[in-house]
């Protein structure tokens, strides 16, 4: 079955770059000019067979948002949640506006029922990871699209290690969802956006029909022709909301206001950013400050994810956030002393409170 999408749609995927720094900026900007304009005409979408790695927050979400647009979905998940979708479908509920909308899904925890698939969304625990891969190794296939919504960039180092390097996309969401109870992903806010591109900066036809299919649901979906930075903006700033929020176990409204976590916020971020200008991504030199500005922008009461995991008494992504800081620093002569500090506090809760 094949799906044109019109682009008139109100939640019109754009494909505009970001801020960009000069000269190479210009590069980028220009890049995404064209496809932007390759975007505004009509395309056959093929419906995809997809495979969602983790039913959770991140992944019950997007890939609810991908059985709306069309494909043929099946999730891998497990215990009382998989029981649940399987009786009674998978709700994703906004908490903040009490909507909800359920999904007849399949559901299994054995990926070998679902056979090679077109694409493969990736959304477990950084933790959960490598037990991940070897589960979902069968679904994957010589024409296989991986896409994991994972934070932070050591993830698509993983599955570019694991996987064949050219199946791999690279992608951000943003969205404030968790598991609240079996078969239900709540969602907080109406945060829901999604860039993807290519590592090679080419505009692929996966890429417009990943990004075609989430804008059809009404999600803000963009394609990126410097994925790497996109990946990076969202890095810096959870970096250093996760750090705070969970070595003070505080919301971000008290941390902003107060002049001292406020300085170690804004540290953390400078060091992040400093890495990854080092490693050769184009973030703008002052671009730790623009973060501060969109901080200032959050509700009060916003804490990272890693603190409700370290609050609901489950391991923290900690080694691959303020961790991956410390070592993707150490691999390029950067020093990261206030990253240091957080994943030294922070080190014993990191694999859970009953490890502690
Ligand atoms: N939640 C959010 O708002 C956002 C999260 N992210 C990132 O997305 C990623 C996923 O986070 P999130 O969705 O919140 O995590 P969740 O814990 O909500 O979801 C992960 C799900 O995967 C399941 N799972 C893990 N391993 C397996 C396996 N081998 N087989 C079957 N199921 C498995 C987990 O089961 P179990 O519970 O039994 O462990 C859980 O249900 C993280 O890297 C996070 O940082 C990014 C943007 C926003
Ligand atoms: C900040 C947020 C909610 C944005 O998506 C996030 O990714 C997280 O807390 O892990």
């Amino acid at each position: 079955m094949t799906q044109g999408y019109d682009f008139t749609h109100p939640a019109k995927p754009s494909f505009q770059g970001e801020k960009q720094v000069p000269l190479t900026g210009l590069w980028f900007a220009f890049m995404d000019f064209l496809v932007n304009r390759l975007a505004n005409y009509k395309f056959e979408v093929l419906n995809m067979k997809v495979a969602v790695m983790g039913a959770g927050g991140v992944g019950g979400f997007y890939g609810a948002k991908l059985a709306e647009a069309g494909h043929d979905v099946s999730f891998i998940a497990r215990g009382a949640h998989l029981e649940a979708i399987r009786e009674k479908g998978l709700l994703i509920e906004n908490i903040t506006d009490g909507t909800s909308q359920k999904y007849d899904v399949m559901a299994t925890e054995k990926p070998a029922d679902i056979g090679k698939v077109d694409f493969l969304l990736f959304a477990v625990k950084m933790w959960d990871m490598e037990a991940a891969i070897e589960t979902v190794k069968v679904v994957v296939g010589d024409n296989t699209s991986i896409l994991s919504l994972q934070n932070g960039v050591i993830k698509d180092i993983i599955l570019k290690q694991r996987f064949d390097e050219k199946a791999v996309l690279g992608g951000v969401g943003y969205v404030a969802t968790a598991i609240t109870r079996p078969g239900v992903v709540g969602q907080t806010g109406d945060l829901q956006k999604i860039t993807i591109g290519e590592y090679d900066q080419s505009v692929s036809d996966r890429v417009r029909t990943i990004v075609a299919s989430f804008a059809s649901t009404g999600i803000e979906a963009k394609a990126s022709s410097d994925i790497e930075k996109v990946l990076w903006e969202k890095y810096v700033f959870l970096v250093g909301l996760s750090a705070a929020t969970a070595a003070t176990r505080l919301p971000i409204g008290i941390l902003r206001k107060t002049p001292e976590t406020r300085q170690l916020l804004r540290q953390i971020i400078a060091e992040a950013v400093a890495v990854g200008r080092a490693r050769g991504v184009h973030l703008p030199e002052d671009y730790a400050d623009d973060r501060m500005r969109f901080v200032d922008t959050l509700p009060d009461a916003m804490k990272a994810s890693m603190l409700h995991d370290l609050e609901a008494g489950k391991p923290m992504e900690l080694r691959w956030l303020s961790g991956g800081i410390v070592d993707l620093g150490r691999e390029v002569g950067v020093p990261t002393p206030a990253n240091e500090f957080i994943l030294a506090v922070l080190a014993p809760l990191a694999e859970g409170p009953a490890a502690a």
